[in-house]
Protein backbone atom coordinates (compact mmCIF):
# COMPACT_ATOMS: atom_id res chain seq x y z
CA UNK A 1 0.00 0.00 0.00
CA UNK A 2 1.32 3.58 -0.77
CA UNK A 3 -1.16 6.08 -0.70
CA UNK A 4 -0.53 9.61 -0.89
CA UNK A 5 -3.26 12.63 -1.11
CA UNK A 6 -3.51 13.63 -4.66
CA UNK A 7 -4.16 17.20 -5.80
CA UNK A 8 -4.55 18.39 -9.49
CA UNK A 9 -3.75 21.54 -10.39
CA UNK A 10 -5.64 23.11 -13.63
CA UNK A 11 -3.15 26.44 -15.40
CA UNK A 12 -0.89 27.14 -18.05
CA UNK A 13 2.87 25.63 -18.61
CA UNK A 14 5.94 27.81 -18.31
CA UNK A 15 9.34 26.19 -20.39
CA UNK A 16 11.47 27.74 -18.04
CA UNK A 17 9.88 25.66 -15.34
CA UNK A 18 9.59 28.64 -12.75
CA UNK A 19 5.77 29.45 -13.08
CA UNK A 20 2.71 27.78 -13.76
CA UNK A 21 2.00 23.76 -14.51
CA UNK A 22 6.14 23.23 -14.07
CA UNK A 23 5.64 25.08 -10.25
CA UNK A 24 2.86 23.70 -9.27
CA UNK A 25 4.23 19.80 -9.99
CA UNK A 26 7.19 20.40 -8.03
CA UNK A 27 5.64 21.75 -5.36
CA UNK A 28 2.90 18.89 -4.69
CA UNK A 29 6.01 16.60 -4.73
CA UNK A 30 8.06 18.42 -2.55
CA UNK A 31 4.84 17.98 -0.44
CA UNK A 32 4.35 14.23 -0.39
CA UNK A 33 1.14 15.35 -2.69
CA UNK A 34 0.59 13.05 -5.82
CA UNK A 35 0.59 15.55 -8.64
CA UNK A 36 -1.49 15.98 -11.51
CA UNK A 37 -2.17 18.45 -14.33
CA UNK A 38 -4.69 19.55 -16.57
CA UNK A 39 -3.22 22.31 -19.47
CA UNK A 40 -5.09 24.87 -20.60
CA UNK A 41 -2.56 27.02 -22.39
CA UNK A 42 0.98 26.05 -23.26
CA UNK A 43 2.99 29.57 -22.83
CA UNK A 44 6.47 30.43 -24.02
CA UNK A 45 7.76 32.45 -20.91
CA UNK A 46 10.89 32.66 -19.53
CA UNK A 47 12.66 34.58 -16.57
CA UNK A 48 12.48 37.76 -19.14
CA UNK A 49 8.85 37.59 -19.69
CA UNK A 50 6.09 35.97 -21.71
CA UNK A 51 6.78 35.81 -25.42
CA UNK A 52 4.05 33.87 -26.76
CA UNK A 53 0.99 31.62 -25.94
CA UNK A 54 -1.30 29.22 -27.51
CA UNK A 55 -4.41 27.91 -25.51
CA UNK A 56 -5.75 24.46 -25.66
CA UNK A 57 -9.39 23.73 -27.10
CA UNK A 58 -11.93 24.27 -24.87
CA UNK A 59 -13.10 20.10 -25.87
CA UNK A 60 -9.27 19.21 -25.56
CA UNK A 61 -9.49 21.14 -21.72
CA UNK A 62 -13.27 19.22 -21.36
CA UNK A 63 -11.11 15.92 -22.30
CA UNK A 64 -8.29 16.30 -19.59
CA UNK A 65 -10.31 16.81 -16.95
CA UNK A 66 -12.65 13.97 -17.31
CA UNK A 67 -9.92 11.69 -17.88
CA UNK A 68 -8.21 12.82 -14.68
CA UNK A 69 -11.92 13.26 -12.78
CA UNK A 70 -13.07 9.42 -13.40
CA UNK A 71 -9.95 7.50 -12.70
CA UNK A 72 -8.06 9.14 -9.89
CA UNK A 73 -9.67 10.55 -6.77
CA UNK A 74 -7.84 14.14 -5.80
CA UNK A 75 -8.22 16.02 -2.25
CA UNK A 76 -7.96 19.76 -3.77
CA UNK A 77 -7.44 21.05 -6.55
CA UNK A 78 -6.27 24.42 -7.96
CA UNK A 79 -6.88 26.97 -11.13
CA UNK A 80 -4.25 29.04 -12.42
CA UNK A 81 -3.79 30.60 -16.14
CA UNK A 82 -7.26 30.51 -17.53
CA UNK A 83 -7.36 32.62 -20.42
CA UNK A 84 -10.66 33.43 -21.63
CA UNK A 85 -14.61 32.79 -21.24
CA UNK A 86 -14.39 29.51 -23.07
CA UNK A 87 -11.94 28.00 -21.15
CA UNK A 88 -13.45 29.00 -17.87
CA UNK A 89 -16.99 28.09 -18.62
CA UNK A 90 -15.62 24.74 -19.66
CA UNK A 91 -13.80 24.34 -16.45
CA UNK A 92 -16.87 25.61 -14.02
CA UNK A 93 -18.86 23.01 -16.11
CA UNK A 94 -16.13 19.92 -15.05
CA UNK A 95 -15.78 21.29 -11.80
CA UNK A 96 -19.15 22.15 -10.46
CA UNK A 97 -20.15 19.39 -8.25
CA UNK A 98 -16.95 17.92 -7.13
CA UNK A 99 -17.19 18.45 -3.48
CA UNK A 100 -13.51 18.88 -3.45
CA UNK A 101 -11.79 22.01 -2.01
CA UNK A 102 -11.06 24.55 -4.63
CA UNK A 103 -8.09 27.11 -4.49
CA UNK A 104 -8.05 29.85 -7.13
CA UNK A 105 -5.04 32.00 -8.05
CA UNK A 106 -6.29 34.77 -9.86
CA UNK A 107 -3.84 34.85 -12.25
CA UNK A 108 -4.05 37.87 -14.48
CA UNK A 109 -0.70 39.63 -14.94
CA UNK A 110 2.48 37.93 -14.89
CA UNK A 111 5.04 39.50 -12.46
CA UNK A 112 7.35 40.88 -15.46
CA UNK A 113 3.82 42.73 -16.91
CA UNK A 114 1.96 40.12 -19.39
CA UNK A 115 -1.53 40.10 -19.58
CA UNK A 116 -2.60 35.99 -19.27
CA UNK A 117 -6.33 37.02 -19.12
CA UNK A 118 -8.63 37.94 -21.61
CA UNK A 119 -9.76 41.50 -20.44
CA UNK A 120 -14.16 40.51 -20.82
CA UNK A 121 -13.21 37.34 -18.87
CA UNK A 122 -12.38 39.19 -15.58
CA UNK A 123 -15.83 39.94 -14.43
CA UNK A 124 -17.13 35.72 -15.90
CA UNK A 125 -14.12 35.17 -13.29
CA UNK A 126 -15.91 36.52 -10.28
CA UNK A 127 -19.14 35.71 -10.85
CA UNK A 128 -19.61 32.07 -11.99
CA UNK A 129 -15.64 30.77 -10.63
CA UNK A 130 -15.13 32.83 -7.31
CA UNK A 131 -18.36 31.65 -5.52
CA UNK A 132 -17.31 27.84 -6.46
CA UNK A 133 -13.58 28.39 -4.27
CA UNK A 134 -12.82 27.52 -0.86
CA UNK A 135 -10.12 29.83 -0.98
CA UNK A 136 -8.78 32.86 -4.09
CA UNK A 137 -4.99 34.03 -3.83
CA UNK A 138 -5.41 37.66 -5.47
CA UNK A 139 -2.07 39.66 -5.29
CA UNK A 140 -2.85 43.87 -5.25
CA UNK A 141 -3.35 44.23 -8.38
CA UNK A 142 -5.99 41.05 -8.52
CA UNK A 143 -7.57 42.19 -5.93
CA UNK A 144 -8.05 45.62 -7.17
CA UNK A 145 -9.90 44.04 -10.40
CA UNK A 146 -11.78 42.04 -8.70
CA UNK A 147 -13.18 44.24 -5.82
CA UNK A 148 -12.89 47.45 -8.31
CA UNK A 149 -11.33 49.23 -5.05
CA UNK A 150 -7.92 51.12 -4.84
CA UNK A 151 -5.44 49.09 -2.81
CA UNK A 152 -3.29 51.15 -0.86
CA UNK A 153 -2.63 50.42 2.65
CA UNK A 154 -2.84 46.85 4.93
CA UNK A 155 -6.25 47.98 6.13
CA UNK A 156 -7.26 48.56 2.47
CA UNK A 157 -6.30 44.55 1.86
CA UNK A 158 -8.12 43.08 5.12
CA UNK A 159 -10.92 45.41 3.45
CA UNK A 160 -10.76 43.46 0.28
CA UNK A 161 -10.40 40.10 1.77
CA UNK A 162 -13.67 40.80 3.81
CA UNK A 163 -15.09 42.12 0.53
CA UNK A 164 -14.45 38.91 -1.85
CA UNK A 165 -16.27 36.55 0.35
CA UNK A 166 -18.94 38.23 1.47
CA UNK A 167 -19.98 40.31 -1.98
CA UNK A 168 -18.27 37.78 -4.16
CA UNK A 169 -19.03 34.60 -2.25
CA UNK A 170 -15.67 33.10 -2.13
CA UNK A 171 -15.08 30.63 0.53
CA UNK A 172 -12.15 32.72 2.15
CA UNK A 173 -10.14 35.67 0.17
CA UNK A 174 -5.68 35.30 0.88
CA UNK A 175 -4.59 39.35 -0.40
CA UNK A 176 -1.21 39.08 -0.55
CA UNK A 177 1.11 41.74 -0.20
CA UNK A 178 4.01 40.86 -2.24
CA UNK A 179 4.09 43.82 -3.77
CA UNK A 180 3.73 46.27 -1.12
CA UNK A 181 6.92 47.53 0.45
CA UNK A 182 8.60 46.80 3.76
CA UNK A 183 7.14 43.43 5.04
CA UNK A 184 5.72 40.72 2.84
CA UNK A 185 2.46 40.74 4.82
CA UNK A 186 -0.85 38.30 3.53
CA UNK A 187 -4.49 38.97 4.99
CA UNK A 188 -6.39 35.60 4.96
CA UNK A 189 -10.25 35.81 5.82
CA UNK A 190 -12.41 32.81 6.55
CA UNK A 191 -15.54 34.00 6.64
CA UNK A 192 -15.06 34.59 10.38
CA UNK A 193 -11.87 35.48 11.22
CA UNK A 194 -8.98 37.56 9.27
CA UNK A 195 -5.58 36.13 9.87
CA UNK A 196 -2.43 37.96 9.28
CA UNK A 197 0.63 36.40 7.93
CA UNK A 198 4.03 38.43 8.03
CA UNK A 199 7.43 37.84 6.99
CA UNK A 200 10.76 39.80 6.22
CA UNK A 201 10.95 41.11 2.79
CA UNK A 202 13.70 39.36 1.16
CA UNK A 203 15.43 41.30 -1.17
CA UNK A 204 15.25 39.78 -4.28
CA UNK A 205 14.04 40.00 -8.21
CA UNK A 206 13.92 36.24 -8.28
CA UNK A 207 10.17 36.00 -7.86
CA UNK A 208 8.82 34.22 -10.88
CA UNK A 209 6.13 31.75 -9.82
CA UNK A 210 5.79 33.07 -6.80
CA UNK A 211 2.06 32.83 -6.60
CA UNK A 212 2.06 29.63 -8.62
CA UNK A 213 3.93 28.06 -6.01
CA UNK A 214 1.91 29.49 -2.77
CA UNK A 215 -1.23 28.56 -4.03
CA UNK A 216 0.09 24.78 -4.90
CA UNK A 217 1.96 24.47 -1.71
CA UNK A 218 -1.59 25.73 0.02
CA UNK A 219 -3.62 22.82 -2.28
CA UNK A 220 -0.86 20.55 -1.44
CA UNK A 221 -1.42 21.26 2.69
CA UNK A 222 -5.00 21.23 2.18
CA UNK A 223 -4.67 17.48 0.47
CA UNK A 224 -2.96 16.21 3.68
CA UNK A 225 -6.09 17.89 5.56
CA UNK A 226 -5.03 20.87 7.24
CA UNK A 227 -7.77 23.71 7.48
CA UNK A 228 -7.35 26.61 6.02
CA UNK A 229 -5.32 29.09 8.61
CA UNK A 230 -2.90 26.21 9.19
CA UNK A 231 -1.96 25.12 5.59
CA UNK A 232 -1.97 29.30 4.55
CA UNK A 233 0.76 29.64 7.38
CA UNK A 234 2.77 26.15 6.70
CA UNK A 235 2.56 27.74 2.77
CA UNK A 236 3.74 30.96 4.03
CA UNK A 237 7.19 29.11 5.58
CA UNK A 238 7.45 26.87 2.69
CA UNK A 239 7.29 30.25 -0.11
CA UNK A 240 9.12 32.27 2.23
CA UNK A 241 12.12 29.24 2.36
CA UNK A 242 11.40 29.12 -1.52
CA UNK A 243 12.17 32.60 -2.30
CA UNK A 244 14.89 32.89 0.19
CA UNK A 245 16.77 29.80 -1.70
CA UNK A 246 15.42 30.98 -5.12
CA UNK A 247 17.77 30.36 -7.96
CA UNK A 248 19.61 33.07 -10.18
CA UNK A 249 19.20 31.47 -13.16
CA UNK A 250 18.38 33.35 -16.80
CA UNK A 251 18.45 37.22 -17.79
CA UNK A 252 15.37 37.99 -16.26
CA UNK A 253 13.40 37.62 -12.32
CA UNK A 254 14.64 33.82 -11.26
CA UNK A 255 12.45 31.41 -9.94
CA UNK A 256 11.85 29.98 -6.36
CA UNK A 257 13.61 26.93 -5.37
CA UNK A 258 10.54 24.20 -4.07
CA UNK A 259 12.93 22.13 -2.43
CA UNK A 260 14.39 25.18 -0.07
CA UNK A 261 11.89 24.02 2.87
CA UNK A 262 14.59 21.05 2.74
CA UNK A 263 17.51 23.45 3.87
CA UNK A 264 15.44 25.29 6.46
CA UNK A 265 13.39 22.17 7.76
CA UNK A 266 9.85 23.67 7.53
CA UNK A 267 7.67 21.53 8.88
N1 LIG B 1 10.50 39.72 -1.82
C1 LIG B 1 9.69 38.94 -1.07
N2 LIG B 1 10.11 38.55 0.16
C2 LIG B 1 9.33 37.77 0.94
N3 LIG B 1 8.13 37.33 0.57
C3 LIG B 1 7.66 37.69 -0.66
C4 LIG B 1 8.42 38.51 -1.55
N4 LIG B 1 7.72 38.68 -2.70
C5 LIG B 1 6.57 37.99 -2.53
N5 LIG B 1 6.52 37.40 -1.30
C6 LIG B 1 5.46 36.56 -0.78
O1 LIG B 1 5.27 35.51 -1.71
C7 LIG B 1 3.91 35.15 -1.77
C8 LIG B 1 3.41 35.34 -3.19
O2 LIG B 1 2.96 36.65 -3.29
P1 LIG B 1 2.94 37.61 -4.55
O3 LIG B 1 2.15 38.81 -4.13
O4 LIG B 1 4.31 37.85 -5.05
O5 LIG B 1 2.15 36.72 -5.57
P2 LIG B 1 1.88 36.92 -7.08
O6 LIG B 1 2.06 38.34 -7.45
O7 LIG B 1 0.58 36.28 -7.36
O8 LIG B 1 3.02 36.06 -7.74
P3 LIG B 1 3.43 35.94 -9.28
O9 LIG B 1 4.71 36.75 -9.37
O10 LIG B 1 3.67 34.50 -9.46
O11 LIG B 1 2.30 36.49 -10.10
C9 LIG B 1 3.21 36.02 -0.74
O12 LIG B 1 3.18 35.35 0.51
C10 LIG B 1 4.11 37.23 -0.65
O13 LIG B 1 3.94 37.89 0.60
C1 LIG C 1 1.36 29.77 -16.97
C2 LIG C 1 1.57 30.84 -15.94
N1 LIG C 1 0.72 30.95 -14.93
C3 LIG C 1 0.89 31.91 -14.01
C4 LIG C 1 1.94 32.79 -14.08
C5 LIG C 1 2.07 33.90 -13.05
O1 LIG C 1 3.25 33.92 -12.43
C6 LIG C 1 2.85 32.63 -15.17
N2 LIG C 1 3.93 33.44 -15.32
N3 LIG C 1 2.64 31.64 -16.07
Amino acid sequence: MNQVPAALTIAGTDPSGGAGVQADLKTFQELKTYGMSVITSVVAQNTTGVQDAEHMSVPMIKQQLGSVISDIPFQAFKTGMLANIEIMDAVAEKISGLDIPYIMDPVMVTTSGHTLIAEDSRAYLRKNLLPMTALVTPNILETEVITGETIKTPEDMQQAAKQIVHQFGAGAALVKGGHMADEAVDFLYDGEKLHTFSTERIDTTNTHGTGCTYSAAIAAYVSHGYKLPDAVRKAKDFITAAIRHSFSVGQGSGPTNQWAHRIERVK
